[in-house]
């Protein structure tokens, strides 16, 4: 019984104690690459909530549900079960069991996911979500998305707000799919994060005590290194 007691308890004092990183900023600026790479190096666990946002404008689509109509969006936001793997490695999203990781990146999806989004009752119940998954990963988390820092995970041990000019999202993006046009997918971006900024429940924005990092002419690796440095700054000092 004592070996048993002393065997934790020199674990205890060993491990270091569980971060949660909460990491928010507009389309394009490196959230996903950046907590994927952060979560993998430091051995956390990682959440996407932009895809859970796609997941459930998604399957609003595919019930026949007028995305236009936030009464009718309230009604159903509780119907589909949405189930995200949180290894950074191989991150996964559900929707009622089945494998949406790839419907939900579709043009129809990001152009009426934040409309679904910024509907109070489908912010309420996808919160919920985030806030379990949080609580339920023993080694900490990296949760990336809009309202993490200010919203969701107010207590996180480090927030960071990265931003890039909307000139070095665009390209980025545009380098993903051959042949498509910069200036549409500039403008595109700063639509959507006009009306992800705009909206009255819990808009994108950056935490007070949040850490911003301008990553337009940082390279991704530079970007993952510094929030490396900025967490294991924090992990030491709990
Ligand atoms: N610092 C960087 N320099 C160059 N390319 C980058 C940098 N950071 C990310 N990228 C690239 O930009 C693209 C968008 O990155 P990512 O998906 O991580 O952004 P995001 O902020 O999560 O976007 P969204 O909110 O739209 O999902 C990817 O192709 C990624 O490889
Ligand atoms: N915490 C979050 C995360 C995402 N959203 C909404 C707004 C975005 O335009 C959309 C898709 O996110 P992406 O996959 O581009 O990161 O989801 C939000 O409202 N809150």
């Amino acid at each position: 019984m004592s070996t048993t007691v002393e065997t934790v308890s020199a674990a205890a004092r060993t491990a270091p104690a569980a971060v949660i990183v909460a990491i928010d900023g507009p389309s394009g600026t490196g959230k996903s690459s950046t907590s994927k790479a952060v979560a993998a190096q430091l051995g956390l666990s990682y959440l996407d909530t932009g895809a859970q946002y796609r997941a459930i404008t998604w399957w609003m689509l595919n019930n026949g549900i007028d995305v236009q109509n936030p009464a009718e969006i309230a009604t159903a936001a509780a119907k589909p079960v949405i189930v995200s793997g949180t290894d950074p490695s191989a991150p996964t999203i559900t929707v009622d069991g089945e494998d949406a990781s790839g419907p939900i990146r579709t043009q129809e999806v990001t152009s009426k996911v934040s409309a679904v989004s910024a509907v109070p009752e489908v912010r309420a119940l996808i919160t919920e979500l985030q806030r379990s998954i949080a609580k339920e990963a023993e080694r900490g988390i990296v949760v990336e998305g809009r309202d993490i820092g200010t919203t969701v995970l107010p207590d996180a041990d480090i927030k960071i707000f990265l931003t890039a000019s909307p000139e070095a999202r665009a390209a980025r993006r545009s380098g993903e799919v051959k042949g498509s046009d910069l200036a549409a997918t500039r403008e595109a971006l700063i639509k959507r994060d006009a009306a992800d900024s705009g909206r009255k429940t819990s808009p994108l924005a950056k935490a007070g005590d949040a850490v911003e990092v301008d990553t337009t002419d940082l390279t991704l690796t530079q970007v993952i290194e510094c929030v490396v440095t900025l967490v294991g700054e924090k992990q030491a000092a709990k």
